[in-house]
């Protein structure tokens, strides 16, 4: 049993199939990489697995827990985690302070464990030394990480990550892939990215997603070399077809 088991997913959106039967699998100390062109659905997976949108049909496990029909919150509770592309932190808080506020409210713990937490998750995310740094200052590569570490503190077990490396430089964009690695250890990662050179270096698998349909998974330096995905790509590098 893996710990996120995806099965036979379908939703449609009117006319437009968005998950077309899909399965899949993620275990601890897995990253699987999502990509596809635009409109291909990938959003829309995220929002299928966090509970914001309900499938037609299939099913969403947990641990093995069935989680299709369980509200966004609940699945919070239960260990998704979800990073956002543009992150929204209490500006005028403290980098601790908001990742208290998450330990505290989201994971329900009380004032002195989450500040336990708050501790320990910004050791793993690099982010100790900004602590008492206000949140609304942060390079934005530090917002990043500060996204995830507000995910991890509400005790996420699977991690998702939507567009993350979005807007970074190259040499920032390789630290966020040494903290996402690094979380890859105790965590399971869906990450949704266009920058390939990033999903190949953590990505254990990569999944290609065209029309709501799985066209593909597999190692990433196989998936990228496809002929699937060259197709679909019209001949892009997938780092330049967004
Ligand atoms: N709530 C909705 N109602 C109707 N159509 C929707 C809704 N959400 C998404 N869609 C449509 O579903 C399709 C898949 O969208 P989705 O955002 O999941 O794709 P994506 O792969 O994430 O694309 P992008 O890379 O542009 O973010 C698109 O055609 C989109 O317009």
């Amino acid at each position: 049993m893996s710990l996120l088991e995806v099965r036979d997913l379908n939703k449609r959106f009117g006319a437009i199939v968005v998950a077309d039967h899909i399965d899949l699998d993620i275990d601890t100390g897995e990253c699987i990489g999502v990509i596809g062109p635009n409109g291909a659905g990938k959003s829309t997976l995220f929002a299928l697995i966090a509970g914001s949108v309900t499938p037609d049909s299939g099913r969403i496990s947990l641990a093995g827990k069935d989680m299709t029909r369980l509200a966004p919150h609940v699945r919070v509770h239960l260990g998704i985690g979800r990073a956002f592309q543009i992150p929204q932190p209490f500006a005028g808080l403290t980098v601790f302070e908001n990742v208290c506020a998450a330990a505290a409210f989201g994971g329900g713990l009380s004032a002195r464990k989450a500040e336990g937490k708050a501790r320990d998750v910004l050791e793993r995310t690099g982010l100790i030394e900004m602590a008492n740094r206000q949140a609304g200052g942060l390079t934005l590569l530090n917002r990043k990480r500060l996204e995830m570490a507000k995910a991890i503190a509400v005790n996420a077990r699977l991690l998702m990550l939507d567009e993350i490396g979005a807007g970074l430089t190259e040499r920032e964009v390789d630290r966020l892939v040494q903290t996402i690695a690094d979380l890859k250890r105790d965590h399971a990662i869906i990450w949704i990215e266009h920058i390939a050179h990033a999903l190949k270096s953590v990505a254990d698998r990569i999944a290609v997603l065209h029309f709501g349909k799985k066209l593909l998974e597999g190692r990433p330096e196989e998936v990228m070399a496809s002929a699937v995905v060259k197709e679909i790509y019209m001949g892009l590098a997938v780092d330049d077809a967004h």
